[in-house]
């Protein structure tokens, strides 16, 4: 049988995609509209909170397109708290006024490809423990889609050997590192949990740098070859007065 890597696994995420029904949402009265945000802003402090404490993180962004208007990423140390934020929103009055776009379930993960031998705990690491459990930057910016590795003939990643795919992203890890400082990754594992295997979210001040970073691992194997991908979700954020303003009539 062939060696599976191990991985490292940090905090359960869903991603959130909705649409606002926009048409309702004007039929309301300007009241009821600014009672209703003010209880969503309310519930996203709670969300900060966790951000805070670094019990869990957040992330609110409008999407870009007709996929969705906006996404709400959560992070948590286990699946239940999730799912407890996830029915504590769709009691909200304002998720009265959205329609479900797309959602997506996944753990952050690390893979030991590219680790060296030791004998330490890794998750005592404090490297390890920064991605496993990251702190999330408020970048201007996300782009978030879902993505396979192939199990097609000969383009079989599964069937490739350990140190085939170790070289192979090793060479994945040379483009993505020299995007340094320019895009932030978080790669969550979700096998066993929805339809693709891992959820690719990038953070970046500008959003041409995700064009440029996906663009140039296209050409790369791990990419050309084995990469397998769902809808992409591009949005910006919002924060501060953005965050009520978005839903201003
Ligand atoms: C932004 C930069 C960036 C950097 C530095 C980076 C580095 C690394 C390293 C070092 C490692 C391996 C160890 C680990 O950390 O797990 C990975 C792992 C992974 N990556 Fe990556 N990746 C990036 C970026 C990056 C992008 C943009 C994509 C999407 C690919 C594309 O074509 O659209 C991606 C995918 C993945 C995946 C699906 C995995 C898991 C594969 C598996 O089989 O287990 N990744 N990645």
């Amino acid at each position: 049988m062939n060696e599976a890597a191990i991985t490292l696994d940090g905090w359960y995420v869903l991603h959130d995609l909705r649409s606002m029904d926009w048409a309702s949402w004007k039929l309301i009265s300007k009241e009821e509209r600014q009672a209703a945000t003010d209880e969503f802003l309310v519930y996203l402090e709670k969300l900060q909170k966790a951000d805070d404490d670094k019990t869990g993180g957040h992330a609110f962004y409008t999407i870009i397109g007709q996929k969705a208007d906006f996404m709400l990423m959560t992070l948590r140390p286990t699946m239940d708290e999730l799912q407890e934020l996830e029915a504590e929103f769709n009691k909200l009055a304002i998720a009265d006024f959205t329609v479900p776009a797309y959602s997506y379930v996944s753990v952050v993960e690390l893979s030991n490809y590219l680790a060296g031998e030791s004998t330490e705990d890794p998750y005592q690491n404090p490297h390890v423990r920064a991605r496993l459990y990251p702190e999330l930057q408020r970048s201007q910016y996300i782009c978030f889609y879902p993505m396979d590795k192939k199990r097609d003939g000969d383009d079989n990643w599964y069937m490739l050997d350990m140190d085939k795919r170790k070289a192979l992203m090793r060479d994945h890890s040379m483009i993505g590192r020299s995007y340094a400082g320019k895009v932030k990754q978080i790669i969550s594992g979700s096998v066993g949990f929805d339809d693709y295997e891992w959820a690719v979210t990038l953070f970046s001040d500008d959003v041409l740098q995700f064009k440029k970073l996906i663009y140039e691992m296209r050409f790369d194997e791990v990419s050309a070859r084995y990469g397998e991908f769902g809808s992409f979700f591009v949005g910006t954020i919002l924060d501060g007065d953005k965050k009520a303003s978005f839903f201003n009539m």
